[in-house]
């Protein structure tokens, strides 16, 4: 079943379109990715789906309904994570969830979700007190405490340490296992690639990709790198006549073998056959990172203006 739809969605501030002809679907019980640097739109094209801004064109429909007419219905339906600032600092966590969980017609319990998002401790802590984590997954909470069947989260892990992103990656996946479906914002190529089923790569104001994060890597066509260190002398002439090598280049004791296709099985067979043993063997795969360079022509993290 097609939960969300948007057709040819258009957003214009000062007669610019920051959101331009933007189409995906998103199926139920799928964790769909919205990946793409500041600025490009990703945002505002929550917000449209939301009904949290009205769109100047195209259509979206979420679990059938409008998002802007029909606001009200879904917001029973709909888990929206908010920004940080819309809690007051005073609200303790127990206070803000029995609030938020008073809003909806069927809503979860809330004391369960504080032990799953681990803050049943915090349950009479005011929210000014807790640490950037511990806000962080209680906007999860919140979002959630609706008992929604579609969550969007934004920016899910930024301010999280790395073992608090990966506990919280888990307890997304858990959230899916239940039959929710989640859309998720992010700038982390590692969260996509963990979580996501689907992802649409955002570049100013468009789609630039929509695919599964596996099936974008392997759409990249770009040299992969093999490195290693060598354990005896070997001429590099012995590599850079072999099919799929492009170059060989060396940095300190190690060796660096760029190249396409099967290069690196031939690599280590003309190796081997010449009697060169060798240490630190990798084959650096490529990412998604990589996968937005191929399809912008910058690096992911390159500023908009740059
Ligand atoms: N209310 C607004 N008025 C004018 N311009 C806006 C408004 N909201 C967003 N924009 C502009 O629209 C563009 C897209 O912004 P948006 O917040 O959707 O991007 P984003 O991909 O979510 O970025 P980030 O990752 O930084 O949140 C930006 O150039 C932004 O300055």
């Amino acid at each position: 079943m097609t939960v969300i739809e948007v057709n040819g969605l258009v957003k214009r501030y000062g007669g610019l379109p920051v959101v331009n002809e933007v189409s995906f679907s998103v199926a139920e019980g799928e964790i769909f990715g919205i990946l793409g640097p500041n600025g490009a739109g990703k945002t505002t094209t929550v917000e449209c789906v939301e009904g949290l801004r009205r769109p100047d064109g195209g259509s979206t429909r979420v679990l059938g309904r409008d998002p802007v007419k029909d606001r009200k219905e879904l917001s029973h339906l709909v888990g929206v994570q908010l920004q940080q600032s819309l809690l007051p600092e005073n609200i303790k966590v127990g206070e803000a969830l029995d609030l938020f969980a008073s809003f909806y017609r069927t809503p979860k319990d809330w004391r369960a979700l504080l032990e799953e998002w681990g803050l049943a401790e915090k349950r009479q802590a005011k929210f000014g007190s807790l640490s950037g984590g511990q806000k962080q997954r209680l906007f999860i909470a919140l979002a959630l405490v609706g008992d929604p069947k579609v969550a969007f989260l934004d920016e899910l892990t930024t301010g999280l340490d790395p073992a608090a992103r990966r506990a919280t990656w888990e307890l997304i996946k858990r959230v899916r296992a239940a039959g929710v479906t989640v859309v998720l914002v992010s700038h982390f190529m590692d969260e996509v690639e963990e979580l996501c089923d689907r992802v649409a790569v955002f570049d100013r104001g468009r789609i630039v990709a929509l695919d599964s994060p596996a099936n974008l890597i392997s759409n990249v066509d770009a040299d992969q790198h093999l490195r290693f260190r060598p354990l005896a002398p070997f001429d590099d002439a012995l590599l850079t006549r072999l099919p799929g090598v492009a170059s060989v280049s060396r940095s300190g004791e190690q060796v660096i073998v760029a190249g396409r296709g099967d290069f690196a099985v031939a690599v280590t067979s003309a190796l081997a056959r010449d009697q060169v043993p060798v240490a630190e063997l990798r084959i650096e795969q490529h990412t998604l990172d990589d996968a937005f360079v191929a399809l912008t022509g910058r690096a992911f993290d390159a500023k908009e203006d740059a």
